[in-house]
C-alpha cells in the first residue's frame, strides 16, 4: 500500500549552518501511533518542519500519497491531511476567542460559517470542551490551550498528526486526558516527547532522532533510555513485544 507520507533520503542543512540538521532519512507514515525521542537538537523538530513542508530539503524527496510534493498546490494537497501540534500553543491560537479559532481551519478548507461553527463545536465537545466557545483565548491556561490547539487541528479532520512535545506544562490530570484523547482518535499520530512514560501509553513504536539520524528504537535501547530518563520506573511495554532491530 502507498503510505500517505513518505520520506526518500531527506537531508537539510541551515542555510547559516556548518553541519546538516537532518542526515539521510528514510520514514513512511500513515499508519498507527509513532513515536520519536532524542536529545535536544538531535533534529526531531527540523524533521517535523521537514514532512509538513516548511522546510524544503537540500537533498530528497518528500512524497505524498506516492507523488512528490514539488510545487505549491502538492503542499497545500499535504498540509490538508496534516495536523500539526506546535510545541508552544500560542503560536496556534491567534483568534480572539475559542470558537472562532477552531473555525478557523474549516473555513479556511471551504466550510460555510455555519458549517464551521458545528464542525467546531462538534471538535471542542470531543475533547470535553464544554462551554468554552465564547472563551478568550490568550487566557486559557497552559493546558487548555494546548486542548484548545489540538481542538483547532482536529476540527480540519487531517489524516495524521504530528504532534510536538504535547505534554509541555501539562499538569498529570490533563496529561490523562489527553492520552484518553490521544487512544480514542483515529488518525495516525507522530508524536515528539522526552516522556517515554507517556509515549508508552499512546505510541505502538518509538525511533530516536539523534545527530540528524533516526533509528527504530529495539527494545534493549528503549530499556536503556528508560534508565537514563526515568530511573527506577517499570519495564518499558515494548519489551513484550520486541521490534526489529532498527
Ligand atoms: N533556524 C535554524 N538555523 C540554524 N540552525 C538551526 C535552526 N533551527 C535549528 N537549528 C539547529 O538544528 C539542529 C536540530 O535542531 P532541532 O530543533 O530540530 O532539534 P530537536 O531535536 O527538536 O531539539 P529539542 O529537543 O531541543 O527541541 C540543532 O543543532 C539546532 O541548533
Amino acid at each position: 500500500m502507498t503510505p500517505l507520507i513518505k520520506l526518500e533520503n531527506i537531508c537539510y542543512q541551515y542555510p547559516a549552518a556548518t553541519e546538516p540538521a537532518i542526515r539521510d532519512i528514510n520514514l513512511s507514515l500513515g499508519q498507527g501511533r509513532t513515536g520519536i525521542i532524542g536529545p535536544n537538537g538531535g533534529g526531531k523538530t527540523t524533521l517535523f518542519h521537514l514532512i509538513v513542508g516548511l522546510l524544503k530539503p537540500t537533498e530528497g524527496r518528500l512524497l505524498f500519497q506516492g507523488r512528490e510534493v514539488s510545487c505549491k498546490k502538492d503542499l497545500y494537497q499535504l498540509r490538508k491531511e496534516v495536523g500539526f501540534l506546535f510545541q508552544n500553543s500560542d503560536d496556534q491560537l491567534f483568534s480572539p476567542t475559542v470558537l472562532e479559532d477552531v473555525a478557523f481551519g474549516p473555513l479556511n478548507l471551504g466550510a460555510g460559517p455555519e458549517e464551521a461553527r458545528e464542525v467546531a463545536q462538534n471538535t471542542l465537545e470531543g475533547l470535553g470542551l464544554y462551554g468554552f466557545e465564547e472563551r478568550i483565548t490568550h487566557r486559557l491556561s497552559g493546558g487548555e490551550k494546548k486542548l484548545v490547539a489540538l481542538a483547532t487541528i482536529l476540527a480540519m479532520k487531517p489524516k495524521i498528526l504530528l504532534l510536538d512535545e504535547p505534554t509541555n506544562n501539562l499538569d498529570p490530570r490533563t496529561q490523562d486526558r489527553l492520552v484518553e484523547i490521544l487512544n480514542g482518535l483515529a488518525q495516525s499520530q507522530l508524536i515528539i516527547s522526552h516522556d517515554l512514560d507517556f509515549l508508552d501509553s499512546v505510541t505502538e513504536e518509538l525511533y530516536t532522532v539523534e545527530e540528524g539520524r533516526i533509528n527504530l528504537c529495539p527494545a534493549g535501547h528503549i530499556h536503556e533510555h528508560r534508565h537514563i530518563h526515568q530511573a527506577g520506573n517499570q519495564p518499558h511495554r515494548h519489551e513484550k513485544s520486541p521490534l526489529p532491530n532498527g
